[in-house]
C-alpha cells in the first residue's frame, strides 16, 4: 500500500484555518484531520474528541514524558500537541493527514517529517485579523492580546513554508489550497 502524506496548516490565530479546513474536509473525504490534545478550556460548542482532547497540565506532561506526542508547543498560555499513534497509523494506511498547528509545532514536524507539505495562511491585514478574532467572540481580552502578539512572530515566519496563501476572499483561498494539494505536478 502507498504511504500517506502529512499536510501542515499554520497561520496566526483567527486567520481562518479552521473554517477553511472544515470546508475542505467536506468536499475531500480522503483528507483526515488529526485531533489535537490541549490544556485550553473548551469553548462553547466544542466537543471532546471532535475539536480537541481536553486534558490538564499534568496529563499533558505525562503525554510528553511517554513520547505520545508527535509535536507539541505552548501557545498563548496553553499547551497543544498532536497525538503520535493515530497520525502514524493513518499515514501507514496511505491517508492524507492534516495537522492544524502553530509555528513551533510546524517547525518540529519539518524536522521529523521532512516530506510533509507545509502551508501557511496569511490574513489580508493585521486589522482584519483582529476583527476576525473579535467576531469569533470566544476569547478574553487577555487571550486576544496574546494571540495578536504571537501573530506578529508567526507572520514573520511565513517564508519558511512551502506554500503561502492569503485568506482574503474565502472561496479564492479555498481554491488556492485545493490547487496546492490536488493539482497534478507537471
Ligand atoms: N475569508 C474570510 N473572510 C472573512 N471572515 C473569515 C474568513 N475566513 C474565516 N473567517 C472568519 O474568521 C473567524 C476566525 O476563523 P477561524 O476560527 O477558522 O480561525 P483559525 O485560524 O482557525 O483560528 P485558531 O487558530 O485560533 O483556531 C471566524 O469567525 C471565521 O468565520
Ligand atoms: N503545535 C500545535 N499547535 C496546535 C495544535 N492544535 C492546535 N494548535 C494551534 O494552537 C493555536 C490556538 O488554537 P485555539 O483552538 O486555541 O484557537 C492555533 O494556532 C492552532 O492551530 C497542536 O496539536 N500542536
Amino acid at each position: 500500500m502507498q504511504m500517506g502524506q502529512l499536510i501542515v496548516f499554520t497561520g496566526p490565530s483567527g486567520v481562518g484555518k479552521g473554517t477553511l479546513l472544515r470546508s475542505l474536509l467536506e468536499s475531500h473525504p480522503e483528507l483526515e484531520l488529526s485531533i489535537s490534545v490541549t490544556t485550553r478550556a473548551p469553548r462553547e460548542g466544542e466537543i471532546e474528541g471532535r475539536h480537541y482532547y481536553f486534558v490538564n497540565r499534568e496529563q499533558f506532561q505525562g503525554l510528553i514524558a511517554t513520547g505520545q506526542l508527535l509535536e507539541w508547543a505552548e501557545f498563548a498560555g496553553n499547551c497543544y500537541g498532536t497525538p503520535r499513534t493515530p497520525v502514524e497509523e493513518m499515514i501507514a494506511q496511505g491517508k492524507l493527514v492534516v495537522l492544524e498547528i502553530e509555528l513551533e509545532g510546524a517547525r518540529q514536524v519539518r524536522e521529523t517529517f521532512p516530506g510533509a507539505l507545509q502551508l501557511f495562511i496569511l490574513p489580508p491585514s493585521p486589522e482584519e485579523l483582529e476583527r476576525r478574532i473579535r467576531v469569533r467572540g470566544q476569547d478574553s481580552e487577555e487571550a486576544i492580546a496574546r494571540r495578536l502578539h504571537r501573530a506578529q512572530v508567526e507572520i514573520a515566519a511565513a517564508d519558511e513554508f512551502d506554500i503561502v496563501i492569503v485568506n482574503d476572499d474565502f472561496d479564492r483561498a479555498l481554491e488556492a489550497i485545493e490547487m496546492a494539494l490536488f493539482a497534478p505536478v507537471s
